[in-house]
């Protein structure tokens, strides 16, 4: 007769000795335990009673950890599930966590206070706690999720692997978060009290990138008059986060590689090896996979880079979130008095952001600005011109044309979108708000101004960069000649801008 205020695990791996070590281990900690050595095997456990937790290896020989994960989802959903795995598949078992799985564990166990620290977890915590806890962080760090689905699997997913030590990619357009993703990963982990640093490996030409990340010997170049420690060494106990990886050189990629194989490392002018304890968290807004593809981006550094990939999604997906990310801006700014119409709110919600979440702040700041002293209501004439002429039917077929093709939509989106579409008028409407702002009566927050001169750059800037392209019917070469500008600055400057993937 099953005892149920016992707590009753299963495991299932094909190999005799890591099951009769779990067994005995689990039933010295008052568990009751039942084995599977095989897929046949384990269904006839899931077909009984239920268990509050399961060790899945990752590979039996009829099966695999993923056909049983699914089944025992959907035959005992509250079950918890460890994914236990060899180090070659470390990135299965992240796989296994994104479809559902609640954490992994290497085998061979070195660390018994850890598998045990595990299981009580594990057996103590119901998944809405952890949920909540990443929540709470997530609130602090700033990386704000809503009603989205998507996304707050993404939050949990990041979450649970930061207390890993293991590398993270993140990829995303400009302006998701990827940076605010990146401290949060730094902050749920065993490292939230040491340093976090970043670096943008795409603003920095190759050989200042290279001193920056592993430092220099005093001497070692012209104007190094004295030792600097590189990024490496500042972050060995902490994360160092390289944004903009996609950018970093052909030479630079050879070297990183070498860091993340051997963890190892010399500074520009020494021979003095030094380590590193480094966790890398890197990010692109480029997809690496097609860089790689396309011969731009090494495949073995990628592997290095993505045990685990995070995507996150862009604004126009989740428009769900729009009203929680809102009320979270109004509260940051002081301004909860404020609301939005429901015109406002179809406009903010039809509208397709290029710039994302980094637009969705500016937008606000610049509508609490302007309706300083006049009105708690924000009206649709708060809002900035191009978002008052969205309208639906445009959006729609934004979006059908961006299924269409990678490259096609990013020259579509800069035809159709009122942003660039006519520089005379946004030039206008730029000049009248800052005129606005001028002359207006309420002190403006110089944020607000300096981010309008940085898009006023990027818009123009960009504007400037089409026209090149397009009397050169797209030959990049031929268009950076034309401005004066290396092919690579041009790459930089067509894809990092800001407010608008070209
Ligand atoms: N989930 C979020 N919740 C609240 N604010 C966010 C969120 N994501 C991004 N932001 C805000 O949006 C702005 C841009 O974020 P961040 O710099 O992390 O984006 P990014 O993807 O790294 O951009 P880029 O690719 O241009 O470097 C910041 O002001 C950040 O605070």
């Amino acid at each position: 007769m099953r005892d149920d205020s016992m707590t009753h695990v299963a495991i299932i791996d094909d190999e005799r000795e890591v099951c009769t070590f779990l067994e005995h281990f689990l039933t010295s900690k008052g568990f009751t335990v039942k084995v599977a050595y095989s897929g046949e095997q384990s269904d006839l456990l899931m077909d009984g009673p239920p268990f509050q937790l399961a060790m899945i290896d990752v590979k039996l020989p009829d099966t695999n950890g993923f056909a049983i994960l699914k089944k025992l989802k959907e035959k005992q959903p509250n079950c918890k599930v460890i994914i236990m795995t060899g180090f070659s598949t470390v990135k299965t078992a992240i796989e296994a966590i994104k479809l559902g799985a609640n954490d992994y564990i290497e085998k061979p166990f070195d660390d018994l206070d850890q598998l045990e620290a595990l299981i009580d977890e594990m057996i103590t915590h119901d998944a809405s706690i952890v949920q909540s806890e990443a929540n709470r962080l997530a609130g602090e760090v700033g990386f704000i999720t809503g009603q989205n689905e998507e996304m707050n699997h993404l939050l949990t997913i990041a979450y649970k692997i930061a207390k890993k030590n293991i590398n993270v990619l993140i990829q995303g357009e400009t302006g998701t978060g990827k940076e605010v993703l990146a401290k949060f990963i730094h902050q749920a982990s065993c490292r939230a009290d040491q340093t976090f640093i970043g670096v943008n490996c795409g603003a920095l030409s190759e050989s200042l990138l290279e001193s920056e990340l592993f430092g220099h010997e005093k001497g070692a170049f012209t104007g190094a008059t004295q030792l600097r420690k590189g990024l490496f060494e500042l972050a060995n106990s902490g994360t160092l986060f390289l944004d903009e990886i996609a950018e970093a050189s052909p030479a630079i990629q050879v070297k990183l590689l070498r860091v993340l194989e051997t963890r190892e490392f010399m500074r520009v002018g020494s021979e003095k090896v030094f380590r590193t304890n480094a966790r890398i968290v890197a990010a692109s807004h480029v997809n690496l996979d097609e860089a790689v593809r396309e011969k731009k981006f090494r495949q073995d550094l990628l592997y290095r880079l993505n045990v685990v990939k995070l995507e996150i999604l862009p604004l126009r997906k989740r428009i769900d979130d729009i009203s929680t990310l809102l009320s979270h801006f109004l509260e940051k700014y002081d301004a909860q008095h404020i609301t939005f119409t429901t015109e406002a709110m179809r406009l903010l919600e039809t509208y397709d952001w290029p710039g994302n979440i980094r637009e969705l702040v500016n937008v606000v700041t610049r509508a609490i600005t302007l309706s300083e002293g006049e009105t708690t209501q924000i009206t649709k004439d708060y809002l900035p011109c191009y978002i008052q002429n969205t309208n639906k039917k445009e959006y729609e077929e934004k979006e059908v044309k961006r299924s269409f093709s990678e490259s096609i939509i990013n020259h579509e989106k800069s035809r159709t979108n009122p942003y660039f579409s006519d520089l005379k008028k946004y030039l206008d409407n730029w000049n009248a708000e800052l005129l606005f702002y001028w002359q207006s009566d309420q002190a403006v927050p110089l944020e607000v101004i300096t981010e309008k001169i940085k898009e006023l750059e990027d818009v123009t800037g960009k504007a400037f960069i089409k026209k090149a392209l397009n009397s050169t019917l797209g030959n990049r070469k031929e268009a950076a000649d034309l401005l004066k500008i290396t092919p690579r600055q041009l790459r930089y400057l067509f894809k990092e801008k800001k407010h608008s993937p070209l």
